[in-house]
């Protein structure tokens, strides 16, 4: 005797379950046909994964590298069920980039970000909405600013040093994602925002924990990624459900810590001018008191929304970007004791007996440069960045339609071995100042480009360049051996390197 299965039979449950597949096979084919019409060529595409499955199978920044090998420096692929140009052409990139950027201002949206407190960052807002929080917060990264900032950046790779001799006088490893991550995390929070979260004395503090967690890229652990990426439109039933690209406890504990900084700054009799001052002024339409905005260009007043997300991008992007690239950078002096040891003796010589490493002494170390763009060259964390055609385009020959994703394939082009002879091998001596001189800017682009490229730039420089000077200083850096193997790329959405371990 059958059993009806809640109220139906198995005939019925079969054609259920052959109409949904039907049906999600249409939806993630429905927009196979827009690639075609372009001539470009490109690896062909799948149900439900477009042309993605190297890129799962191998990170995007390897398929890129592969697929342009065979396809050339402009392909065709589906990002899922997104048509997607992919561009490595550096004269395209500077089209794109800067002099076409009206119609190429805005990023694609992951869906999951819609939720608050994210919804407003700068990185996913679009045309004038962005303009205004961009104009807003780049002067809390000028120059002047960062040359008050470095005393703070000091303090912190004065901990961290202190840190890591405890472990170092135990001849034990350290684990240098994680130790460079808690000295950018404390960096961010003391410059920006005005707060110490003193994350470097307690690694499992809450700070660290949410940012982690919210940092997890990997679609099989957040199953919300795993949706926005195969299903978008299944989405709102995925919130409905309680399931968010960040959690409630996360969430709740970003906007809390943002609030009590606000709150902190209101009762505060100490005058900043730090990047939430700047927020904080933005709100209110004021002059800052450095005399930035008071330019008439300035639209609109930022919401309160807008600050808690901005304060929020920050953290996020100075944790993983900045503790990631550091902790590469320590790998290859350690596996690279020649270059170390020509860092050391040119710190030496700028140095002299000072300890306190200021911004315009860092500004007279031309090899620590050179080892830096190198290390953002060799193990760049953002292996792409993306922008959307607002309206029909032609450049140099290939039509970029509407609505069009452009995908741009750093880590492809970093590794790219026509442009960077050897590209595995970690060698500061490209960036020569003769050589780069000679170099097109668009092989080498850690930081995007044009006028939505990182706002955070050149705080990360300084920020690594001070710990680098720190940590060479006073460390030999070495791998712990058996560790060395382990070192793989994960590529997801920002590179991530398996486990690894120096001495
Ligand atoms: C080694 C460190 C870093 C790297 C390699 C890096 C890389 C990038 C890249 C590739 C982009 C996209 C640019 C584009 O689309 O053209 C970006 C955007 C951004 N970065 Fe960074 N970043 C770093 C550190 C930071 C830091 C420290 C902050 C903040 C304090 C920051 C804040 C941002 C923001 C807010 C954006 C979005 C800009 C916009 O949409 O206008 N980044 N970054």
């Amino acid at each position: 005797m059958e059993l009806p299965l809640l109220g139906f039979d198995l005939p019925t449950w079969i054609l259920l379950f052959v109409t949904a597949v039907v049906l999600l096979y249409r939806y993630s084919t429905r927009k196979f046909d827009v690639l075609k019409e372009l001539g470009v060529p490109g690896p062909k595409a799948y149900p439900f994964v477009g042309t993605q499955f190297k890129a799962m199978t191998k990170g995007v920044g390897q398929a890129d590298l592969e697929y342009i090998k065979k396809y050339g420096k402009v392909y065709a692929g589906y990002s899922w069920s997104t048509p997607t140009l992919v561009v490595a052409d550096a004269d395209m990139l500077k089209q794109i980039l800067v002099k076409d950027f009206n119609y190429f201002t805005n990023r694609r949206k992951l869906d999951g970000i819609s939720d608050k407190p994210l919804n407003k960052m700068m990185t996913v807002v679009d045309d004038d909405e962005w303009r205004n929080i961009r104009y807003a917060t780049t002067p809390a990264f000028s120059g002047e600013k960062l040359r008050k900032t470095t005393r703070d950046i000091n303090d912190c790779a004065k901990y961290l040093v202190k840190n890591l001799r405890k472990i170092a006088d135990e001849g034990a490893v350290f684990d240098a994602k994680k130790s460079c991550g808690s000295y950018s995390a404390d960096i961010i929070a003391r410059v920006a925002f005005g707060i110490d979260i003193d994350s470097q004395n307690d690694q499992n503090h809450p700070f660290v924990k949410h940012m982690t967690k919210t940092l997890d890229f990997n679609l099989f652990r957040n199953p919300f990624l795993l949706i926005a990426a195969f299903c978008p439109s299944l989405l709102p039933l995925a919130r409905a459900c309680g399931l968010s690209f960040l959690s409630r406890d996360s969430a709740s504990y970003f906007t809390d810590l943002v609030n009590q900084a606000i709150n902190t700054r209101k009762h505060s009799r100490v005058e900043r001018h730090d990047f939430l001052q700047l927020m904080l002024e933005a709100k209110e339409m004021k002059p800052s008191k450095d005399g930035e905005h008071t330019d008439s260009k300035q639209r609109k007043p930022l919401t309160d929304e807008e600050i808690l997300s901005n304060c929020v991008v920050f953290f996020l992007n100075a944790f993983s970007t900045i503790g990631d690239t550091m902790a590469m950078t320590l790998y290859a002096l350690a596996s690279n004791p020649e270059v170390q040891d020509k860092m050391l003796a040119e710190i030496n010589d700028v140095l002299g007996d000072s300890m306190e490493y200021t911004y315009d002494l860092m500004k007279n170390m031309g090899y620590l440069d050179m080892v830096i763009d190198e290390s953002l060259r060799r193990y760049n964390p953002a292996p792409m960045v993306d922008r959307i055609c607002s309206q029909d385009v032609v450049i140099k020959g290939i039509k970029f339609p509407k609505g069009i994703v452009v995908h741009v394939p750093i880590y492809a082009i970093h590794m790219d071995p026509e442009i960077w002879p050897e590209p595995e091998k970690f060698d500061p001596e490209r960036f020569a100042p003769e050589k780069k001189a000679e170099m097109n800017p668009f092989h080498w682009i850690p930081f995007g480009f044009g006028p939505r490229n990182c706002v955070g730039r050149r705080l990360a420089l300084i920020e690594m360049k001070i710990a680098l000077v720190h940590l060479v200083r006073n460390f030999k850096i070495t791998t712990s051996e058996p560790n060395q193997k382990l070192l793989r790329p994960r590529v997801v959405v920002v590179v991530v390197y398996t486990e690894w371990f120096l001495s």
